[in-house]
């Protein structure tokens, strides 16, 4: 039996005029570490002869790969008298390596010397030498004419000449070729027609071919895995525009529209006003907000338009048409605010919201409802720090223990205020959270940069794996 890597040997032979090839050619076809052995095993089982020969190869020194930039300084000499006399001392202060220049330019009788002159005998010259260093360079083959020349340059210090050995390998014939089958039946059994085949072997390890399936953008998958959690706790799915007015995304939340707590985060501005229907509820917010922040609260403002920059603008949007009935709901969405975008900030990313209203709704139940969340994203371990929100009291901060990481501030959640309940006419408890999803997405598939999470690099998104 011969090896893949005989059989590629053979096949190169045999394509060869005169069915044979040097070692240095086959480098080509199989590893060049590998060429010497097989030659020889080929050689033992009778396929090839092998003969063993010195081969030169010719190799610029660093001086010659200088000499073949600037040329040769003889050269240089002719070309820089240009066909005119001058002193010697003269040159020899301008010219580079004027001492080497003037004894070759004499040796091959390119000038003369007279009364400390030079007297050149050519106006422009190149050297053969110089021709023949620049084919070395290339590998161009070498005539009779340039070999002369090569003992000079060798002992100029221009080139080496190194032997190596090489191997000449002849076809001496070709593998006798036996149909293959795969598998066996009875009647080859039986007639003994199997002896005339190759039996091909199963090659177990083969990997099948590459067939790139489609499949939903990881992040997504992350996000959806994140619903199927919210959903299979009971919570319902809600959702609200990205474009919002400030009313949902602030005002109900109760904050100031002159008070730094507006300013917790920075927001994308829309050209544009919204709608203000239900002038009940706008009374209302007006009310609780003059009464407790002190100012006059402009319900122009309330109607500007931004770029949601939470996802508690939907628990408003719930909050203000859940007409006190018991609720528990969920969103998923882009939020948006302005921001120096680099590999942990962008200027868009993703909010998980929940609203629970609940006739016996306290703080325990929020922290153990939060603690069920965690769980069911993957993070078993979860610890509350007192916070501050405008629109919950008491307020937590969330942060989830991530092996390798530590302790890390997830999401921020309270039990909303009567100022954000009541102008709805909520009178049950009410509790509310918000979660960052970028960055537990991140911490989750150990994601560095948070630009990753949006690739449409499709090698990339081929590559990453999901699993929960
Ligand atoms: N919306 C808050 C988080 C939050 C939501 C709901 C209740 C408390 C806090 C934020 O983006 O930081």
């Amino acid at each position: 039996m011969l090896s893949e890597n005989e059989i590629k040997i053979i096949d190169f032979l045999k394509k060869k005029e005169n069915k044979s090839a040097y070692s240095t050619e086959l480098s080509s076809v199989i590893p060049e570490t590998a060429v010497f052995s097989l030659a020889y095993l080929l050689k033992d089982k009778g396929y090839v002869s092998v003969k063993e020969e010195e081969k030169e190869n010719i190799i610029l020194t660093k001086e010659g790969e200088e000499r073949l930039k600037e040329g040769l300084p003889e050269d240089n000499l002719i070309n820089f008298l240009k066909g005119e006399s001058k002193k010697i001392q003269e040159v020899a202060k301008t010219f580079k390596d004027f001492n080497i220049a003037l004894s070759w330019a004499r040796k091959k009788g390119l000038i003369k010397v007279d009364k400390g002159e030079i007297i050149p005998l050519k106006s422009s010259y190149v050297s053969p030498e110089y021709v023949v260093l620049k084919k070395i360079s290339s590998s161009q083959d070498l005539s009779e004419d340039d070999k002369k020349y090569l003992k000079e340059l060798e002992s100029r210090g221009l080139i080496e000449i190194k032997k190596n050995k090489v191997l000449l390998l002849t076809l001496l014939k070709e593998p006798e070729i036996r149909p293959t089958i795969t598998y066996l039946t009875p009647e080859l059994l039986r007639n003994k027609e199997w002896t005339k085949y190759e039996l091909k072997e199963y090659n177990v390890e083969a990997l099948p071919p590459f067939i790139p399936l489609g499949k939903k953008h990881y992040f997504k998958e992350f996000l959806e895995h994140v619903k199927d959690v919210m959903v299979s706790l009971g919570f319902k799915e809600v959702k609200s525009d990205y474009v919002e007015m400030e009313f949902y995304n602030f005002d109900m939340l109760f904050q100031a529209q002159d008070h730094p707590a507006r300013e917790i985060h920075d927001s994308f501005k829309v050209n544009g006003k919204g709608e203000l229907l239900n002038q009940n509820l706008v009374k209302r917010v007006k009310e609780v907000h003059e009464k407790w922040w002190k100012y006059s609260w402009n319900q122009e403002v309330a109607k500007s338009l931004v770029l949601r920059s939470q996802t508690t603008a939907t628990t408003a949007r719930v909050l203000s048409t859940s007409s006190n009935k018991e609720i528990k709901v969920f969103t998923i969405g882009k939020v948006f605010r302005p921001d120096a975008i680099d590999a942990t900030h962008l200027i868009e990313f993703h909010q998980l919201d929940g609203l629970v209203i609940e006739e016996n709704f306290n703080f325990r139940e929020l922290l153990s409802t939060l603690r069920a969340i965690f769980s069911g994203i993957g993070i078993k371990e979860v610890k509350f720090k007192p916070a501050y929100f405008p629109f919950t009291e008491p307020s937590v901060e969330v942060y989830g223990y991530i092996q390798g990481l530590g302790w890390v501030e997830m999401a921020g959640a309270g039990l909303l205020r009567p100022e954000v309940t009541e102008p709805a006419g909520v009178t049950m408890p009410a509790g509310a959270w918000g979660l960052g999803l970028d960055r537990l997405a991140m911490l989750f598939l150990g994601i560095k940069d948070i630009r990753n999470l949006y690739s449409d690099d499709i090698e990339y998104l081929r590559n990453r794996k999901v699993e929960y």
